[in-house]
């Protein structure tokens, strides 16, 4: 296993990622080899001014058993869901593994609205959320499957956090990027952010020249993917003065 924790993130490829956005980012990882990097399923909420980029942070959640997971756990400040909220750091994402059960929510709107004060670049469960009218107004980037009125201990316990988790099906390790925009969230190995950073960039800019072309009546024979013609014309879009020469 790559142990990437500690890998140092350069803010301008995390700039280079949210630019691209997940389309573009997900295709990158797959030239790589990497197919099963995509949280399918998640809708997004809330009203962020910002593409959701940063760090995960993990909490899981295992089933909830009736004699363990009763209301009074909750007069415990220190138990792993509020832990988890007061402990996630500004930039990062919380990222909740809720094994796709969505019958009792993952998280609420007091909890939701902590964290968005605490500056966390957004939060993401494969489960549902609780008073999803007042999450739905959040400055902060919120990806669940729907709503859902049940309290989490309903069908929830969380366990502990900051360890590897499974959330829609695909492998978050604490630290690894991960990036949402209105497809939904990708999660990056954190030790590939800075190899697709560039290419994502390059990537995306090629495709807004070539979307445009298309929108102009382009045929995509030719246009996508882009012959050498059309690669000359986009050369000489992007540096005139190169293309001259
Ligand atoms: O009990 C819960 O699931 C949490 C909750 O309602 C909130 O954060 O507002
Ligand atoms: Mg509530």
């Amino acid at each position: 296993m790559t142990d990437s924790s500690t890998t140092p993130l350069d803010p301008d490829d995390l700039g280079a990622l949210a630019e691209a956005g997940t389309a573009t980012v997900t295709t990158q990882l797959f030239k790589l080899g990497l197919r099963n990097t995509f949280l399918a399923g998640l809708r997004t909420y809330g009203r962020p001014t910002r593409r959701m980029v940063g760090e995960a942070f993990t909490l899981r959640y295992i089933p909830a058993r009736e004699d363990i997971d009763v209301l009074d756990v909750f007069d415990d400040y220190d138990h792993p869901q509020r832990l988890a909220v007061e402990s996630v750091g500004p930039g990062q994402v919380l990222v909740v593994d809720s094994r796709n059960e969505g019958r009792a929510a993952s998280a609420g709107h007091i909890l939701l609205t902590r964290l968005a004060a605490r500056h966390a670049a957004g939060f993401v469960t494969d489960g549902t959320l609780r008073d999803i009218a007042g999450i739905d107004e959040l400055p902060m980037p919120v990806y669940a499957t729907g709503p859902a009125a049940m309290t989490n201990l309903a069908l929830h316990h969380a366990v502990d956090m900051q360890l590897p988790i499974g959330c829609a099906g695909v492998a978050v390790y604490p630290g690894d990027v991960l990036l949402g925009d209105a497809d939904g969230v990708v999660c990056v190995p954190r030790h590939l952010v800075a190899v697709i950073a560039n290419p994502a960039r390059e990537q995306e800019e090629l495709e807004a020249f070539l979307q445009q072309r298309v929108a102009g009546g382009a045929p995509l024979r030719g246009t996508y993917p882009p012959d050498e013609a059309t690669l000359r014309a986009y050369r000489a879009f992007t540096r005139p003065s190169a293309a001259v020469s």
